[in-house]
């Protein structure tokens, strides 16, 4: 009885149905109640309770451009350097001919995966090795593609500056590119901080990637334990999860148990094939979805309802 009696007096002032960009036909819930209730949640607690995780190649960038041409990912974008050994790409296509099916091999178990991801990322560390590099080619193949970012993605981290929203990218790709990209599209504000491989360099010459790696099934928070970043944010429980592959979903792992987590999955690529799974592990599925325009929404009803609150401060103590 009194549990009734509290569910009336904290209904959800917000409905679903209220919020247009969540209505339109390719943006697609399980359990829309549970996508309400996590919404009223992020309103009520703020700006202040906010974090958001993104994967970076084909979640920040687009998966599909106008033009039709394919933005390549950030190991895409390194591997265009022209100044690369001939026998890197041809070494570096080998191990990923090797590697990838493993990656996405639905029968493997993860545990045993992982030994495999650890060898990838540590050969192709070990072909980035021994030869002189400059950053700046990076930049400029990087520069080709400032406008492959979603639309509105500008505007989307331009919003999450100014809430004072911390926000990871998380990449297993090389951060090089990630960060080299953001910063040209101008989207790389002091809230952001990037999570990724970073070339490292010895004696004038490319030495392979910094420490710790991060691999496709380390992707998650629990690779932060103990960081700078972690104490910024360990303390926000309200989280959007963003990403375009099924693994991204697991990003905020780590996390307390009690969080709220919205987390949104872009789908693009064999739509129907992949729609079941993706229903299961993302919250909102957005099809074929080349905008920013859904958390950006969520961000406007949580910034809408910080005003009001500050508003009503204002005044009280008038
Ligand atoms: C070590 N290594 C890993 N990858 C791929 O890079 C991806 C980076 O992982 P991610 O950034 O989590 O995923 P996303 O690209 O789907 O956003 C992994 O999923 C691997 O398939 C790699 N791809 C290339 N081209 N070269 C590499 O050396 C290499
Ligand atoms: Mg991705």
């Amino acid at each position: 009885m009194g549990c009734e009696e509290k569910q009336e007096t904290t209904k959800p002032s917000l409905r679903i149905q209220d919020i247009p960009v969540l209505m339109q036909d390719h943006c697609r819930m399980l359990d829309p109640s549970k996508v309400e209730r996590i919404i009223n949640e992020f309103v009520q607690g703020g700006p202040e309770r906010m974090q958001l995780v993104s994967d970076f190649d084909y979640t920040i960038t687009k998966q599909r451009t106008e033009d039709g041409s394919v933005v390549p990912s950030s190991f895409g974008i390194f591997n265009a350097c022209q100044s690369l050994p001939d026998s890197f790409k041809t070494e570096s296509d080998k191990l990923y001919h090797k590697y990838r099916p493993i990656e996405i091999d639905p029968h493997m178990p993860i545990p045993e995966k992982v030994q495999y991801m650890v060898e990838w990322w540590t050969k192709s560390g070990a072909l980035a090795t021994g030869f002189p590099f400059d950053q700046s080619e990076i930049d400029q193949i990087a520069s080709k593609y400032k406008n492959a970012l979603r639309d509105r993605t500008h505007e989307f981290f331009a919003d999450l500056q100014r809430l004072g929203i911390p926000t990871l990218v998380f990449s297993a790709g090389l951060g090089n590119s990630v960060v080299s990209l953001l910063r040209q599209a101008n989207v790389m504000h002091p809230n952001v901080k990037v999570v990724s491989n970073f070339l490292q360099f010895r004696n004038g010459l490319l030495d392979g990637f910094q420490q710790p790696m991060i691999h496709t099934f380390n992707k998650n928070e629990t690779v932060l334990d103990g960081s700078e970043y972690y104490n910024l944010v360990h303390t926000r429980d309200h989280i959007i999860v963003m990403g375009d592959s099924l693994g991204d979903a697991d990003m905020a792992s780590g996390v307390p148990a009690s969080s709220h987590i919205i987390k949104i999955g872009f789908l693009f690529e064999h739509v129907e094939a992949n729609m079941d799974k993706y229903m299961k592990t993302f919250d909102i599925v957005l099809v074929d979805d080349q905008t920013m325009d859904v958390p950006r929404a969520l961000l406007a009803l949580i910034e809408k309802q910080h005003q009001l609150k500050q508003q009503a401060t204002t005044q009280s103590t008038l």
